[in-house]
């Protein structure tokens, strides 16, 4: 597998850069400071067993997290001798311990080290970690009889009292049931060599781990504690321990949602076991290494990086906590943000008139779209099971005022800037790097809207609000204050942690390829679905009367005029026009192939792709895989026509699939300067799911999707309820959704506080037009600092070393709903089996950016339809696991791609019947 780091080299990219380096003793008291050294092996569950191990250490502290190539043996022996740690915990992983270095990195040598500072250092495995730990001492890592992956199970804890565990103080299992359950991700097993076939058996040493819990043990031998050490008769060895060092481990995952709140417990004992074993052992250890000053062979260089890496995981811990309470003064913002409103109340205008009458024919119109809550199109057809408000506003705008640009990113690096006199601004490789999200950044920072300025933005009335109170101020709730608004592709995980090798490194595809559009909008409307209300808002440089301010005043007069004329101006809706049910015989690639779409893998392809993944999952590479498929067509049209046929189209299936998410943007490139500079592009997306969304105060939410059936008409008959059920206690659908609901608290970890990564809900249905999804809620809290007032300091350096929620946003993407688990290797697999063909907008996010202290809501590019350059593009994919049937996958991508399709059948046929009409007509 490419894109391996080499084993002596510490990344420059660790989460956790720090300050300049200290190489100095820690002071005494902190000395036995229990430290943990958490060596990842590239998998996506290390950051909340990070935060696990964090909830059990006496200071709330962040274990000193390395991936498994980016540190040595020497390096290890060096952080124990000096006590910066004194244990070590070995992460889950893709791959198998025994294709040693590969995928295991320094964990092979660190378990095979002979000398006994490091050897007697306190270990604790998870999955693969546990794995890697029996195969160290002989015994079998195979593929597993019961392979599971976000599946719970009950473990069988053996019950008798081991003395020589209590003796260091404690058991692993101490304070846990006998019988709890437990998640598993594992696609291979610990065998005890005894149990191999005579004709392999070697001959070893006696037996040195013994086994602690068991899985899948069938009744029988519940009694005898599950089967002896494990075997082929017995049940899956779930935890070992060494009989001699303090080395310990365990196959199921302690950091899951599902093992909650045993888990903790677990680790938290290994903690106890570790801190008595040292009590014991220092002095003794001392002794032995004071005449042995050879042990720690790292150059002066190696030992700084290493004390820049302690210091540094050290400080955000202490800067977490020490900022909280910092009440520094803030800086005037430099940008002021005014608004007026108009009521919609008593009117039946929806955000569809609004958008219409204001920019249906404006360039570089944009829309995101809070459908489901659209007046009479949203039907928010959810059964109840989740009733919460899927999207309160809808913001839209298009070409505005002085501050207004139109941004493009290129793979290559490239950045283009434009502003509202169609002049390029800028147009540079980035930062040499070309990074979109710290263009992004570093701009949010500089337009940066108060938390004063936003409470205090005079709102002008326009409408009197009658009955209720009348609205002083923007909703608090409103995160939107001018800012980003665009479409990042699935490709901008390059500057993620998800790298992207393409064999054709060369090749001017990959490198003039889209990776981002983006609006920097100082105009926009915003529709406040639940209290009927429109808000003009415009985005000023702050000071004295300007001519700028008196044209964004001039805009809201007669922006809040035009939304009046919307209430009025009753226009023509998709509704009134299209039929709500086409009745189409043919299945949804005949509806395809018949107006000229092409699968990029047919139905065969495909197949032997779900295949392909499947294995790569037996193989323990992968826990799941979401691979997706393609429907293209070359569509050469007019720009005119071209225009108008997107617009249709989204008015169209914002009908016909209304969805939260949803949202329309019009990156055409006209004429000129920007028809030089930029793509011609369009995106139609009626997105049912949330990516992500951080608001004013650093909360994030994500709302993962995974788990999807077809509804049944007449929607809410007996069998569409059915349905519903079928979803609930599908085996595979859940352990679908519980894998990426670990998988983004993971995710949402790294940005995070301790202990604020939350799941307020798991495996919820929400319904759709067409379908029945199952959706889990995740939130956590970004530190303090990182929000809030400070960010309208404009001190570049306090305000560097907060973790900013671009850099959350950074963190968790790509979404994992659209990768599986453990994203890092599973996106190289995905990258292999889709041909190296990029994903580009599908599979990517869309979303507002804000300058109200950078909150932002990012959806997941899904049921949508691009065009660029020429060609359109539906994407549609699934999450492929051991349990996946490879003909209902194939069936799952033609249930999400059909609707999609149907619309744009639909209207291409209206439009041809518009321009028959017309020509008839002229012609007559
Ligand atoms: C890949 C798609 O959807 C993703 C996969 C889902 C699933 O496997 O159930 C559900 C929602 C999305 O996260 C798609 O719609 O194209
Ligand atoms: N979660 C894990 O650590 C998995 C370990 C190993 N790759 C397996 O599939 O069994």
């Amino acid at each position: 597998m490419s894109g391996f780091k080499s084993v002596d080299t510490i990344t420059d990219d660790f989460p956790n850069d720090g300050k300049a380096a200290n190489c100095s003793r820690l002071d005494d008291d902190k000395q036995h400071h229990s430290r943990t050294l958490l060596i990842d092996n590239y998998d996506s569950y290390s950051n909340i067993l990070a935060h696990v191990i964090a909830e059990c250490q006496d200071n709330s502290s962040l274990p000193l997290t390395v991936r498994n190539d980016a540190i040595s043996v020497s390096d290890i022996r060096f952080l124990v001798k000096e006590h910066l740690i004194d244990r070590i915990v070995i992460s889950p992983g893709p791959g198998t311990p025994s294709s040693g270095i590969c995928d295991s990195g320094v964990v092979d040598a660190l378990l095979n080290a002979k000398d006994e500072l490091v050897r007697g250092v306190p270990i604790f495995g998870v999955c693969f970690g546990f794995q890697a730990i029996a195969f160290r001492y002989g015994w079998d890592v195979v593929r597993a009889r019961h392979p599971k992956h976000g599946e719970v199970s009950e473990v069988t804890v053996k019950e008798e009292e081991d003395k020589e565990e209590s003796r260091r103080g404690g058991l692993l299992f101490k304070g846990v049931p006998r019988v709890f359950n437990a998640t598993r991700y594992h696609s291979l097993e610990a065998l005890f060599p005894g149990k191999r076939k005579e004709a392999e058996k070697e001959v070893r040493g006696e037996e040195e781990l013994v086994a602690l819990a068991w899985a899948d043990v069938v009744e029988s031998e519940k009694e005898n504690g599950g089967g002896g050490g494990g075997g082929e008769e017995g049940g899956t060895v779930m935890a070992l321990r060494h009989k001699v060092y303090p080395q310990y481990g365990v196959q199921f995952h302690p950091e899951s949602i599902c093992t909650e709140p045993h888990g903790k417990t677990i680790v938290k004992n290994f903690m106890d076991i570790a801190d008595a074993y040292w009590k014991e052992k220092r002095g003794e250890m001392e002794e032995e290494e004071e005449g042995n000053e050879t042990t720690t062979t790292i150059s002066e260089e190696r030992k700084t990086v290493l004390m820049k890496l302690v210091n540094a995981s050290r400080e955000t811990q202490d800067k977490k906590s020490s900022n909280k309470s910092s009440n520094k003064k803030q800086k005037k913002s430099a940008y002021r943000l005014h608004a007026r409103e108009v009521s919609l109340l008593d009117s039946p205008t929806r955000s569809e008139d609004v958008f219409r009458t204001l920019f249906s024919d404006k360039k570089n119109a944009f829309w995101l779209d809070s459908a489901t809550a659209d007046g009479s199109s949203g039907t928010n057809d959810s059964n109840g099971d989740n009733d919460t408000p899927r999207g309160r506003f809808s913001v839209m705008g298009c070409q505005g005022g002085p501050l207004w640009r139109r941004v493009e990113a290129r793979m290559n690096g490239k950045l283009v800037v434009m502003n509202n006199q169609d002049e390029i601004v800028k147009s540079y490789h980035h930062g040499g790097n070309g990074s979109i999200l710290e263009y992004m950044d570093e701009e949010l920072k500089r337009f940066n809207v108060s938390e004063e300025n936003f409470a205090t933005c005079i709102v002008d009335e326009v409408n009197a609000v009658k009955d209720g109170e009348s609205v002083k101020g923007l909703p608090e709730a409103l995160l939107f204050a001018c800012g980003f608004v665009g479409s990042l592709s699935y490709e901008t995980r390059e500057e993620c942690d998800s790298p992207i090798f393409f064999a054709n490194d060369s090749s001017s595809n990959s490198n003039t390829m889209v990776k981002a559009a983006l609006y920097f909008v100082d105009q926009a409307v915003v529709v406040d679905h639940e209290k009927k209300m429109v808000y003009a808002m415009t985005l000023t440089e702050d000071g004295p009367e300007t001519e700028d301010l008196f044209e964004a005043l001039e805009w809201l007069a007669t922006t809040t005029l035009d939304i009046n004329r919307s209430l009025l101006n009753k226009v023509k809706h998709v509704a009134d026009e299209m039929p709500k049910k086409t009745v189409v015989t043919q299945n949804c690639t005949q509806l395809a192939e018949s107006i000229g779409f092409k699968w990029r893998d047919d139905k065969e392809e495909y197949m032997e792709k779900i295949k392909t993944s499947q294995e790569r999952i037996l193989d323990g590479h992968t826990y799941e895989v979401c691979l997706t498929n393609a429907l293209t067509r070359r569509d050469v049209g007019a720009y005119k026509q071209t225009r108008h046929l997107y617009r249709e189209l989204y008015y169209a299936l914002r009908e016909r699939n209304p969805a939260p998410y949803a949202a329309f943007f019009d990156f055409s490139n006209g004429a000129g300067e920007e028809k030089a500079h930029f793509s011609d592009m369009y995106v139609c997306c009626a997105s049912p799911e949330r990516f992500l969304r951080c608001d004013q105060n650093g909360n994030l939410e994500a709302k993962p999707i995974k788990g999807t059936i077809a509804r049944v008409e007449p929607l809410g008959c007996a069998e569409d309820v059915k349905a519903v059920r079928d979803l609930q206690t599908s085996v595979k659908d859940n352990a679908e959704n519980l894998m990426i609901v670990d998988l983004l608290r993971n995710d949402l970890s790294l940005a995070c506080e301790v202990g604020t990564v939350k799941v307020p809900g798991l495996l919820k249905i929400e319904s759709y037009r067409t379908v029945h999804q199952l959706v889990s809620t995740v939130v956590g809290t970004l530190p303090s600092t990182s929000s809030g007032e400070n960010h309208a300091e404009g001190n570049a350096d306090d305000d560097d070393k907060r973790i900013s929620p671009i850099r959350a946003f950074q963190f968790a993407f790509p979404p994992g709903s659209m990768t599986g688990a453990p994203k890092y290797r599973t996106t190289q697999i995905i990258h292999e089996l889709e041909n190296e063909q990029p994903r580009e907008m599908y599979s990517g996010s869309v979303g507002f950016w804000s300058c109200r202290n950078k909150a932002f809501d990012a959806n997941v590019v899904i049921r949508s339809v691009t065009y660029k350059d020429g060609e359109m593009k539906i994407g549609a994919g699934g999450a492929i696991t051991r349990l996946s049937d490879p003909l209902e996958e194939w069936g799952e991508v033609e249930l999400k791609a059909r609707r999609i399709v149907e619309t744009v059948a639909e209207v291409e046929r209206k439009l041809e019947r518009e321009r028959e009409i017309k020509d008839y007509s002229s012609y007559a």
